[in-house]
């Protein structure tokens, strides 16, 4: 039975208690998802797994699928077929798949030629798809989004969208709770992106680790809910497992009409939003980290280095490694200012730029844009300029910006005014930075390479991109027009845009959704390309590689174009390629700890910096690890999903917060002896067997490792708690059971009958009764 919490309660604590499907006394949690966001990067392999398997999707009615990520945003005018339309083999593949899923599935599909397409992230919310006090799961780090409405929302690895698919759940724990409390007036030229980058500079990429953010004060609850969700956008880029805002009138209003959202006036509207005016923080709720901030102290704000923490405002100058007190940040400034090619001491307004890149699942929504605008509007894009572009974050939103006559602006400047995808915020698709070159981004990674190999990212609100694009340089936009209050802050009130009216009927979606009238047969399960067995993990005996690099992020362990497979095996090549390979080439660099002896035959890695795998939700970063042979980290501390999605690889990464003991694993990593790790008896040791230090690990991860354990079965023997969950779920909630996608042949919640047989990873049955 799930543990009741007693108030006080913060939002978070509240929506965790109402998904409760069971707890077990360990404080393993099996979670409830109200909604899951797909798209065509995290899903394949997790299709495939479901196909082996013989499983089938538990809610379609709850899952949305579109296609993002990989997609050119070049006119769509000569579209006739995915197929047709995407040149490059990979991306196209990856496409396809997903559309022949979604079709074997049956999954509510935005497509290509479909207006409500676009960024996942920003689909969601426009469709109401997404709602206050929901859990909102995506393959994809950027979930966190979501928690504008006070939603739950998380990033998950491909392992977990299977498992999500199959179950409706997750196994999963508490979180702790932050609070990062805004208080003030922003002045002007400000934005909610300010805000982010400004608290992300303040509390550092690690500093939300385990915990889950809730942003309040005065400053955020004047904020429109689409400046909201570019705070809890980044809420990832701070550490955290998810961002949440509290409801409230402005949320309400938002979602009045939305297509997914329960009908305005009907009693389930007023039931839900009874129901979300209780979803905020008790007054004596208890914080474990608290974090308090005056909106005087946020100028705007842009980025210098390679990590999103390294922000200074625009009035400021590039840092220097003297500016660090701690020996690892002092090593991070030196590699970040080679990377970007900045001297320590310059200002920032007399950096230059080459592109500017406006779009994300940040800033790519109606508001940034016509703030964007606003700054643009009869200028010309400086003549050192050599790209400039508009990616709107949906066809929607395309469509409502042209309406207004936004990208007759954007035009006239010099802009390119594209379609609907994340296009150059990761570089999926065509849209990319050449090495050496310096863009002014409203995305939220600065990664080395995120744009591109070599390109150097400067992230920014969109009203600063603008301003750089007008100036050439990183440029102060107070400078150079006096910004309206809603120009940078969104307007409060959000007017109903024009396109809700097209689709706000079932027919109107029966009309456009792209499930077939008769449902394509559900594939067989066949185990042709079965993903890699685990075997069991009790001890490992190997070479340690040392890296003494912090924030080393999933971009860097694996980068974006080896993102394409619909594959999980042959990986390991691609592993931390940008610093395994000289630039361009396959020639190994020999200064990396890979390419040398006997570090080529690790099957350990120790890093003694924080936040190893910190970013992006790409579950290639365990698979490329373990496809070079490596089957366990230690580290300081790691990115929550990349945390998570190890273990569902049969690999234990270890954290070690003892800076002390961790010097001392990487001494002996650095001496070239094997080192031993002994799960069992949670113990690393030297090969003679002497103890280099003891580890926690979480007794359920322990027990799945030690015997090869598949999450799946193991949650569908909890099959009737899943049903009861539902039960009470459709009596309380009845607003969530995706009435808004009745698709011709699919008049209702789905019911399923999922085969309660518990297997092991290697998918023998298991005889003896197991509990997750
Ligand atoms: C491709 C996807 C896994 C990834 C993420 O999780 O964030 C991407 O959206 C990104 O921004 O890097
Ligand atoms: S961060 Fe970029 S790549 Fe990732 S979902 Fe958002 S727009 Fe797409």
């Amino acid at each position: 039975m799930p543990a009741v919490v007693q108030p006080p309660q913060t939002l978070y604590d509240k929506v965790f208690q109402d998904h409760i499907v069971e707890e077990k006394a360990d404080g393993t949690v099996l979670l409830y998802i109200d909604r899951h966001l797909v798209h065509e990067v995290t899903s394949p392999q997790a299709f495939e797994g479901l196909r082996n398997a013989d499983r089938k999707v538990r809610r379609p009615d709850c899952t949305l699928a579109t296609v993002d990520h990989n997609i050119p945003t070049s006119s769509r005018k000569a579209l006739t077929t995915t197929e047709k339309f995407i040149d490059e083999v990979d991306s196209r593949t990856q496409c396809v798949t997903l559309e022949d899923n979604v079709k074997a599935f049956d999954l509510t599909y935005f497509g290509l030629d479909d207006k409500r397409q676009g960024i996942v992230h920003i689909i969601g919310p426009e469709q109401g798809f997404t709602l206050p006090g929901t859990t909102v799961v995506c393959g994809d780090s950027h979930t966190s989004t979501h928690g504008a409405f006070g939603a739950l929302a998380f990033g998950i690895g491909t392992s977990e969208v299977e498992h999500v698919l199959a179950t409706q759940t997750l196994i999963t724990r508490r979180s702790k709770n932050m609070k990062v409390q805004v208080n003030g007036e922003l002045a002007p030229g400000v934005s909610s992106k300010d805000i982010i980058l400004h608290v992300i500079g303040v509390i550092g990429t690690a500093g939300g680790t385990g915990a889950v953010i809730e942003f309040c004060g005065s400053a955020i609850r004047s904020l429109s809910m689409e400046a909201r969700m570019s705070i809890c956008n980044m809420s990832i880029e701070g550490g955290a497992r998810a961002g949440m805002v509290a409801p409230d009138q402005i949320t309400f209003d938002y979602l009045k009409g939305r297509p997914l959202a329960p009908k305005v006036d009907s009693p389930e509207w007023k039931k839900a939003v009874n129901y979300w005016q209780g979803l905020k923080s008790d007054d004596d709720a208890k914080w474990d980290i608290e974090v308090i901030i005056d909106s005087k102290d946020i100028a705007p704000t842009v980025s210098w280095g390679t990590s999103p923490q390294d922000v200074v405002p625009i009035t400021g100058v590039v840092p220097g490694p003297d500016d660090f007190q701690d020996e690892v940040k002092k090593d991070a400034c030196k590699r970040a200012l080679k990377y970007m090619g900045l001297t320590a001491g310059t200002p920032m307004q007399e950096i230059a730029v080459d592109k500017v890149f406006i779009g994300s699942c940040t800033n790519a929504r109606i508001e940034d844009l016509r703030a964007a605008a606003r700054v643009v509007d009869g200028k010309k894009i400086a003549s050192n300029i050599m790209r400039a572009m508009i990616v709107p974050g949906s066809g929607l939103v395309k469509q409502q910006a042209e309406a207004e006559g936004l990208d007759r602006i954007f035009t006239n400047a010099g802009f390119e005014w594209r379609e609907a995808g994340c296009s150059m915020c990761l570089g999926m698709n065509p849209d990319i930075l050449s090495p050496g070159e310096r863009c002014a981004s409203t995305s939220n990674r600065n990664f080395e390479g995120r744009q591109g190999a070599g390109g150097r990212t400067h992230l920014m609100s969109p009203v600063m991109a603008a301003a750089a694009a007008i100036v050439g340089n990183l440029a102060d936009v107070r400078k150079l027009a006096p910004p309206s209050a809603s120009a940078t802050k969104g307007s409060p009130k959000v007017e109903l845009d024009a396109h809700m009216e097209e689709v706000s009927s079932d027919e109107d979606l029966d009309r456009i959704i792209d499930a077939p009238a008769d449902p394509v047969s559900h594939p067989s399960g066949s185990t042709a390309g079965a993903p890699a067995a685990m075997a069991k993990f009790e001890t490992l005996r190997g070479y340690a590689a040392p890296m003494d690099i912090a924030n080393i992020d999933t971009d860097a362990i694996i980068p974006k174009q080896f993102l394409k497979t619909i594959k999980r095996s042959g990986l390991g090549s691609a592993l931390f390629h940008a610093w395994r390979f000289e630039a361009g080439s396959d020639k190994e660099n020999p200064d990396f700890i890979l390419n040398q002896e006997p570090y080529r035959n690790s099957k350990i890695l120790v890093c003694t910096g924080p936040n190893f795998g910190c970013g992006s939700s790409r579950e290639h970063a365990p698979w490329a690890l373990l496809d070079f042979g490596i089957k366990c980290i230690i580290a300081r501390s790691y990115g929550d999903i990349f945390f998570n999605n190890t273990f569902k690889n049969g690999m234990l990464p270890i954290e070690i917060p003892e800076q002390a003991a961790l010097d001392r694993i990487a001494a002996e990593a650095k001496s070239g002896n094997e080192i031993e790790i002994d799960l069992v008896n949670q113990v690393i040791r030297k090969a003679d067997g002497t103890e280099l230090a003891p580890f926690d690990v979480e007794e359920f991860r322990k027990h799945c490792l030690i015997n090869g354990l598949d999450d799946i079965g193991l949650t569908m023997a909890s099959v009737d708690k899943i049903e009861k969950h539902e039960t009470k779920r459709s009596r309380e909630w009845p607003w969530l059971d995706g009435s808004g996608f009745l698709a011709r042949h699919r008049k209702g919640p789905v019911k399923v009958q999922a085969a309660a047989v518990p297997k092991t990873n290697r998918g023998e049955v298991l005889n003896e009764p197991l509990e997750w």
